[in-house]
């Protein structure tokens, strides 16, 4: 009986919430009731609710939400970065984070290639000339740049910056990779991946630079003026992380005065941005709205493990993904 099972709260079903296909998962194990619908009557809804599931829209952590969920066990996030969480005020209340590391790891680092690709040969361009029914000719600014054999650097060499690198690979790319902690051997060269204690002879060397790392104080503003200005002229920078590990005013400066040559961003910050914004409107850019993850198949191993995470806290059973205070 629907009544028996324990009671979660979600993001909207649709736009800015979850695919139609996945909900079946989670109404397996929970009765859902969307955001909208909730806060049409919290006082009534609240009590009831054991379990938050989320994608990073969803504003969980603040506080006016959380009090008036007294019953709450879990927040439970799709996707890795947990940047939007306040996590030491949601466990303070006695709530367990969770969220879902290696799942997302493939789609991503598809979409990072997929930009790479993208910017260096052009594609959307190349897409806008093909259509557009004036074209005569093939212009020459659909001149790209060559992926195979060039330098990739990755930076943050975790699950996703792994699959890049072993992607890259078939690329026959000369791979470096900086990272907090350095990879084994065995990882290292089953990949042909050169470690670069010291970012900047990364930065130097790159004709393409990948940023994979989490989103800390540490890596905040990691990639800004003086970063860019190591970069080759002819580089582009991709980022798949968090908007913010960018200094977004010192790469519109680099990108309009040429001291890289590109970027391909799925993230920024804000998301998405204000519709003035330079770097919508400069040439030598490439945005996406965030869909690193956004594959059917990706979705539902991503929902699963959402849901695996939440029955395990409603029971007061170890959580697989638990997030914990450092
Ligand atoms: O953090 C992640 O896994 C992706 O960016 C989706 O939010």
């Amino acid at each position: 009986m629907a009544e028996d099972k324990p009671w979660a709260l979600i993001s909207e079903v649709g736009e800015q919430g979850f695919i139609e296909e996945v909900t079946d998962i989670i109404k397996q194990h929970f009765n859902i009731i969307c955001l909208r619908d909730f806060l049409q009557n919290p006082q009534q809804h609240g009590p009831k609710i054991q379990a938050i599931l989320m994608w990073n829209t969803f504003p969980a952590a603040e506080p006016s939400l959380l009090s008036s969920l007294p019953s709450l066990k879990v927040v439970a996030n799709g996707g890795v970065g947990i940047d939007h969480l306040d996590v030491p005020y949601i466990t303070s209340l006695g709530v367990k984070v969770a969220n879902t590391p290696g799942v997302v790891s493939v789609a991503t680092a598809d979409m990072a290639m997929g930009l790479l690709l993208a910017s260096a040969r052009k594609i959307v361009e190349g897409h806008q000339i093909a259509v557009d029914p004036k074209t005569t000719s093939i212009p020459q600014s659909l001149v790209g740049v060559e992926v195979t054999g060039s330098t990739l650097g990755i930076i943050g060499m975790g699950h996703i910056g792994y699959k890049i690198a072993q992607r890259s690979k078939g690329f026959d790319m000369k791979i470096l990779y900086h990272n907090r902690h350095r990879r084994s051997v065995e990882d290292e060269q089953s990949v042909g991946a050169s470690y670069c204690e010291n970012m900047d002879d990364l930065l130097r060397e790159a004709d393409f630079v990948v940023l994979v790392v989490n989103l800390s104080p540490e890596t905040k503003g990691l990639i800004s003026h003086r970063e860019l200005s190591l970069m080759k002229p002819t580089a582009t920078l991709v980022n798949v992380s968090r908007g913010l590990v960018v200094d977004q005013d010192a790469l519109v400066k680099a990108l309009q005065s040429g001291e890289i040559r590109a970027a391909a961003l799925d993230v920024t910050h804000p998301e998405p941005l204000p519709r003035d914004h330079p770097l919508l409107s400069l040439p030598n850019v490439l945005i996406t709205p965030h869909v690193g993850t956004y594959t059917y198949a990706t979705i539902k191993r991503t929902v699963q493990c959402m849901v695996d995470n939440a029955v395990a806290a409603v029971n007061g059973l170890p959580v697989p993904n638990e997030v914990k205070l450092k």
